[in-house]
């Protein structure tokens, strides 16, 4: 029986995927095997040692201790794509909703007292306040070009407008789905200096915090707006609400409201909206729970950020699923001990990325418990699961 533990909540399409013949799965739950998660924060979490892997139900995994985990040999999958539709969506509505001034007509309209004749004297005297632009022709700058990047930038063409993309790490299958008139730019501002609108698509690490400062705000045109659906820390928040005071940006739409943003007037703050929809939610979960089960029933990895990807097809017998350094000699080491205790390997793959490998070994019989201890002793074994029979 796998134990999983949820930290959040994780969608019943995905939980559905994990047969409770074999799968025991609770918020509370003693040494679970793997951990379900979305957005709650994991890195003072006690994570306990029977853990082998994580599943993130989602993008970003700055939530989860990633590099400790590859130090302790468990595997960290996430579910790329699987929410970027929903959140295109709304980074489309952020647009409308500053070009359109939505979210403080929408206020006035709620602030409106007296009899319908007042109400629409009201009406025509104080929309004045609210009258917007239109997308056509305004440029929009998207900075990352993954999942969510490309589809916004295709659906912003769609839209009419120019687009201008910067990514300097994007892969071929990306740059593949970009509508083809997208341009690149040479840098982030050169970006900035050319875009009436920009947002931001890329993961929150030590390279992209703060990406957009004081400095950077004053290469932006008068009146550009910016959009963050990505992780609150991208932007230098302060950095934006005093450029929108000194009136240098029309306006801010992001899903990470704080005391200094929600109640701003040219701020629109959604609660970290992006990935809420039932299908994004279906998606991700779906993905994941499959990736686990995949994962601790036969050692095969997709979709993993700290392993490499790694498939042998297994029927079921006698699997070793190794994690190690990835450093001379590890699979020889291995070889001399499993001939040492009489196994015979049927079948092999090893894979690395990084400093990380994974070695799968089929064998003819059931590994002992005294040769799986010595496979754990080898300096440089991360873990070993004896998988099948
Ligand atoms: N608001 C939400 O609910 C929500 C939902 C999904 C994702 N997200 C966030 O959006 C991020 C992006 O998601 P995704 O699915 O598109 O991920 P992705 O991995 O498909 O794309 C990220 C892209 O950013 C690029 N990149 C990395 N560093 C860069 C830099 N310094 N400059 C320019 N480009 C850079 C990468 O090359 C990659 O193409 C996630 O990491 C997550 O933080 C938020
Ligand atoms: O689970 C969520 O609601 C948010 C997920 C989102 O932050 C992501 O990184 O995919």
């Amino acid at each position: 029986m796998f134990k999983i533990q949820t930290l959040n909540n994780i969608s019943v399409a995905g939980l559905e995927r994990l047969p409770r013949d074999r799968y025991e799965v609770a918020s509370e739950i003693a040494n679970p095997d793997a951990i379900l998660v979305r957005s709650a924060k994991m890195h003072e979490l006690p994570i306990a040692p029977s853990v082998k892997a994580i599943g993130r139900a989602g993008a970003g995994t700055n939530n989860v201790p990633v590099a400790a985990m590859t130090g302790r040999g468990v595997a960290v999958f996430n579910a790329p794509g699987a929410n970027a539709n929903a959140v295109k969506e709304l980074v489309i509505a952020g647009m409308l909703i500053a070009a359109r001034n939505i979210a403080q007509a929408w206020q006035f309209s709620r602030s409106l007292t007296g009899d319908d004749a007042a109400i629409s004297q009201a009406v025509e005297s104080g929309k004045k306040q609210f009258g917007g632009f239109e997308l056509p022709g305004r440029t929009l700058g998207v900075i990352g070009l993954g999942a969510i990047g490309v589809k916004v930038a295709n659906a912003a063409r769609a839209l009419g407008m120019k687009v201008i993309g910067y990514d300097p790490t994007i892969t071929v299958r990306r740059a593949w789905q970009l509508e083809s008139d997208v341009q690149a730019a040479l840098s982030i501002d050169d970006l900035l200096a050319r875009s009436d609108f920009v947002t931001f698509h890329v993961p929150l690490t030590d390279a992209t915090r703060h990406m957009i400062n004081a400095e950077r705000i004053q290469t932006l045109p008068k009146n550009a707006v910016l959009l963050n659906f990505s992780r609150e820390g991208i932007l230098d928040d302060a950095a934006v609400v005093a450029a929108l005071d000194q009136g240098h940006l029309y306006a801010y739409c992001c899903d990470f409201p704080s005391n200094l943003l929600k109640d701003h007037p040219r701020v629109v703050t959604l609660p970290h909206l992006g990935a809420s929809t039932r299908e994004a939610e279906d998606n991700c979960a779906i993905m994941v729970a499959d990736q686990i089960r995949e994962y601790l029933e036969s050692g095969n990895v997709t979709n993993a950020v700290n392993f490499p990807e790694i498939c042998l097809p297994f029927n079921g017998d006698h699997r070793l699923a190794i994690v190690n350094s990835n450093v001379p000699n590890m699979v020889g080491q291995i070889s001399t001990d499993l001939a040492a205790a009489g196994l015979n390997i049927i079948d092999m793959l090893n894979r690395s990325r990084g400093d990380v490998a994974v070695t799968l070994i089929d064998v003819d019989q059931r590994c002992s418990d005294e040769t799986l201890a010595r496979l754990q002793g080898i300096s440089g074994v991360l873990s070993v699961r004896r998988l099948g029979g």
